[in-house]
């Protein structure tokens, strides 16, 4: 049986050592770390997530402030409110829910947000950090894949990691820093022929393709390790949903180890999100 690494009770873990860091930066500073999260538009999903992200906030003595925007909204409105948070000292994170509306270009809009603030890693100028490794803020899904990663492999040199998927968000980040620790990194995307094949020669598989039960068994070599990044909403012949990954994890028994889905890569993401959050105020200390 491939071993199931518990997302669940490692963000648990690493929320208990954020919320440390912020009893200790309350003691130094009389200020609790502060988060701002943008939501433009309904979105069901991207509702969901944001109640996780604040009340996980609230549990580690993070201050949240939600500022919702409405679908229509203008543009220049949304970068008015970077701005204003932006020049507000008392707030240490900046975080739009992404997907933006059709109509807003998010590309300028996360240009705008103040890189020292940009706890989602998303500006050009964290994206170079990360591609020189010159420090800078990780974005939140790859940081908590290397912390999953780092909890069964010590030496990731020599390993064969292939990457599903080339997003700005998962795939091109996470492939940065497997390539960090000097694992042999293959990016494959869409257009990738023959994936299977190139799947079969990873150690380290990193699905993040958005596309359920697209990894299967025959894909992945015995003990490799599998990385579920998907978060697939499947409706069931009952009518019922479920959430499923982009693996058919019932077939990868011959894995060294798998992340669930639910409960793996995911609460990892905002456990890295709260991280993220207390480093951007530790480093705005000094300023
Ligand atoms: N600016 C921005 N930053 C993000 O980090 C960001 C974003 N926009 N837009 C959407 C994606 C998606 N995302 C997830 C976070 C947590 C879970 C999560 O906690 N999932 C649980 C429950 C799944 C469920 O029931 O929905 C789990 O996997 O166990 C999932 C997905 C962050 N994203």
């Amino acid at each position: 049986m491939a071993q199931v690494i518990d997302g669940r009770a490692m963000a648990r873990a690493l929320s208990d050592e954020t919320a440390a860091r912020v009893a200790a930066l309350v003691d130094r500073t009389g200020q609790p770390p502060a988060l701002a999260v943008v939501l433009v538009g309904d979105d069901p999903a991207s509702h969901v997530y944001v109640r996780r992200k604040i009340s996980e906030s609230r549990r580690v003595g993070i201050t949240s402030i939600e500022h919702r925007l409405p679908v229509d909204c203008p543009q220049t409105e949304l970068l008015a409110l970077i701005d204003a948070l932006n020049a507000d000292a008392g707030v240490h994170g900046i975080l739009i829910q992404l997907p933006l509306p059709a109509g807003i270009d998010a590309a300028l809009v996360l240009d705008r947000i103040d890189p020292a603030k940009d706890v989602d890693g998303f500006h050009p100028v964290n994206v170079g950090r990360l591609s020189t490794g010159t420090g800078g803020l990780v974005p939140c899904t790859p940081l908590g894949i290397m912390k999953l990663l780092d909890s069964v492999i010590e030496d990731y040199r020599g390993l064969n990691a292939v990457v599903i998927g080339k997003s700005n968000i998962v795939g091109k980040p996470v492939a940065m820093l497997l390539l960090e620790r000097e694992a042999t990194v293959t990016v494959t995307h869409i257009e990738t022929l023959n994936l299977p094949d190139i799947a079969r020669k990873a150690d380290i598989i990193v699905a993040a393709a958005g596309a359920p039960n697209l990894v299967r068994g025959y894909w992945v070599r015995p003990g490799a390790i599998v990385i579920d990044v998907g978060i697939n909403r499947i409706t069931r012949d009952d009518g019922s949903t479920q959430i499923v990954g982009d693996c058919a994890t019932h077939e990868l028994d011959h894995a060294k180890a798998v992340t669930p889905v639910p409960g793996g890569v995911g609460p990892m993401t905002i456990a890295c999100l709260l991280s993220n959050t207390v480093l951007a105020a530790e480093k705005s200390e000094d300023a």
